[in-house]
């Protein structure tokens, strides 16, 4: 079976699993995780931000970023299919009762113009804007990296607004590498960033909320509130710390694998790849295959393919860590199978 779902389905290495056996712990709750704390510096330095805190998952992560910047019935602007929106279930209401203001984006970017007129002025009918939030890459635009003039203007507009931003950078790092820029380049344009350990990096679990070290002081407290002060967590930081180390440079490699499988589906009758292929992702309208989207990958399914229905003609194909070169060939043939 070649899983094609999701980078969240990596499996971690043997250097990882070493990593974890000898991992040094300590309560983490009293900051006595040596593994922990050497991972949090350690992202902190690479981010390029004061601090860094380790939570359980990218939504974790993100729903910290949201309790800690705002209060119950600010408004928060994001884009319009931003996975805070669309696959948080809802959480930015249900823990921090903020109201959502979304805006279309163009392969996931917001426009400035579009959030300087969404901030809201002080009225007594209006909530305040109490966060903007940027994706970088965007899922649900095909792995899109949001231009960095982009993500500078919106930044500028949020300052000069007293609005604080927060990036959704569960693959921020293939940004970097899809645009070839550093990735302290995108953090200097955001207050708080979240980025995953455990979906192209291949950590079995895990990310890292940065901000400056008063930010990250009260998203630990509310990490506490939530539930997530862990104990010997060294257990899971140190794969991480492998993971955030070790594996950065191999993205480059999912992004050429993307690429092979976008060319190899654009051959095929019936398939459209609807998406630039900038990362790891390639999303295929299948609608003149007369198949919905679960039913292709159903038939996807019994050739030996896994990926996953997006939206309402698409399904979504994700290169990562245990999908190899041979493979996508491998794949191809199987998608093409599944197509007659
Ligand atoms: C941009 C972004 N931000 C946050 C998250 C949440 O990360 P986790 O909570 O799964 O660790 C995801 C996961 N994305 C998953 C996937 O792509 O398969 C699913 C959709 O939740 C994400 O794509």
């Amino acid at each position: 079976m070649i899983d094609l779902r999701s980078d969240t389905v990596t499996k971690p290495t043997e250097e990882m699993r070493m990593a974890a056996y000898k991992a040094e712990v300590g309560d983490d709750v009293y900051g006595e995780d040596p593994s922990v704390n050497e991972l949090e510096a350690t992202a902190a330095e690479i981010l390029g931000k004061e601090e860094a805190l380790f939570v359980t998952s990218g939504t974790q992560g993100n729903q910290i970023a949201v309790l800690t910047h705002c209060r119950p019935g600010n408004e928060i602007i994001l884009e319009s299919e931003s996975h805070i929106f669309y696959y948080e279930s809802g959480a930015v209401s249900a823990l921090a009762g903020v109201q959502t203001r979304t805006l279309p984006g163009n392969r996931g970017a917001m426009s400035a113009e579009d959030v300087l007129h969404s901030i809201r002025p002080e009225d007594q009918h209006y909530p305040e804007t109490g966060l903007i939030c940027i994706e970088n890459t965007h899922n649900r635009a095909g792995g899109a990296v949001i231009p960095l003039e982009n993500m500078k203007q919106i930044y500028e507009i949020a300052k000069s607004h007293h609005v604080p931003v927060h990036t959704d950078g569960a693959r921020l790092f293939n940004a970097a590498e899809g645009s070839g820029l550093p990735i302290t380049h995108f953090t200097q344009y955001t207050d708080t960033v979240q980025i995953c350990l455990s979906k192209g990096l291949g950590a079995p679990a895990g990310s890292i909320l940065a901000g400056n070290s008063e930010t990250i002081s009260a998203a630990r407290k509310w990490r506490k509130r939530l539930g997530g002060g862990l104990r010997q967590a060294g257990i899971i930081a140190a794969p991480g710390l492998v993971a955030l180390t070790r594996m950065r440079n191999r993205l480059a490699e999912d992004h050429i694998h993307a690429k092979q499988l976008a060319e190899g589906i654009r051959e095929m009758k019936g398939l459209r790849v609807v998406n630039e292929i900038d990362t790891n992702i390639v999303v295929v309208d299948v609608s003149e295959t007369s198949l919905t989207p679960a039913e292709f990958v159903d038939k996807l399914k019994t050739e030996g393919v896994l990926a996953v229905g997006f939206g309402r003609n698409a399904v979504r194909f994700t290169t990562h860590y245990d999908v190899a070169s041979n493979d996508i060939e491998r794949a191809l043939r199987k998608i093409q199978a599944a197509v007659k």
